[in-house]
């Protein structure tokens, strides 16, 4: 079974966000409309205060909901914390883990970032694991090297592929307005392939790869026409429906 899932554009809001912006995303739901669905798969992943009036929003929209992180267990005392089943008890359906922020900031391993992987899964969520290069790695060409290790750190062994998504995030590219050229993102895109056909084999076709990093509407096209390129997930240019519609545009 070889069939191709649509590609995801996914907006991670950060700590931004508050009751206020829930109209943009009743905005982002009155702008996808039937042939727009058809050709491209939508997620929202807000605040966490803000995950259960989202799901009410998005319900008939088909926009998915996401986490931006869980907590490896399903419960106990882990102050601050949110397991995987609360999200999805709160309507999501995805769960960003290993983003580079929470991998700099609370300085999160690869092995963590598998466990919360693996508690997405538990929890019948896809996640959506990030890895990417910093600009001191890049320069010192060990990119590829970097990524391939983050991958093998962090992807859970045993794993539905059309469960998994992987995100490519350069970390010099979130949020600087920077980005690798086409070519940079081909190559990267097409070991991060290759690295899923090792982990599972041939059904690693179904995992899809989004390239996260500065994408706005400007250079959407450039970026996410790129082989192996499955989506995109947007942060900044997320936080305003028009933007993050105008980048699903793409793919009508
Ligand atoms: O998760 C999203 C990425 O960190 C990209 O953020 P950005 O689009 O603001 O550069």
């Amino acid at each position: 079974m070889s069939s191709t899932p649509r590609p995801l554009v996914a907006g991670n809001w950060k700590m931004h966000g508050l009751s206020a912006s829930l109209g943009e995303i009743e905005a982002v739901a009155g702008g996808y409309d039937a042939a727009l669905r058809e050709k491209v798969e939508l997620a929202i992943c807000p605040p966490a205060t803000l995950l259960e009036r989202a799901s009410r929003l998005l319900a008939g929209a088909e926009i998915a909901l996401g986490g931006q992180d869980c907590h490896e267990r399903p419960s106990g005392a882990h102050t601050g914390d949110i397991s995987a089943e609360m999200l999805a008890d709160a309507g999501a359906s995805y769960v960003i883990v290993g983003h580079s922020e929470r991998r700099a900031d609370h300085g999160e391993s690869d092995a963590l970032i598998r466990a919360k992987a693996l508690a997405g899964l538990r929890a019948g969520l896809s996640p959506i694991v990030c890895v990417g290069e910093t600009r001191a790695e890049r320069d010192a060409g060990r990119a590829s090297a970097i990524v391939e290790a983050q991958l093998d750190g962090s992807l859970p062994r045993r794993a539905a592929p059309d469960k998994l998504v992987v995100a490519y995030e350069p970390v010099w590219a979130i949020g600087s307005g920077l980005t690798p050229t086409p070519l940079d993102v081909a190559e990267m895109h097409a070991a991060i392939r290759a690295r899923l056909v090792i982990h599972f084999g041939t059904g690693a076709a179904a995992t899809r790869i989004l390239y996260g990093g500065s994408v706005k509407a400007a250079n959407a096209a450039e970026l996410l026409r790129v082989k192996n390129v499955d989506g995109a997930l947007v942060g900044g240019a997320s936080l305003t429906a028009k933007e993050f519609l105008e980048i699903a545009e793409i793919y009508r």
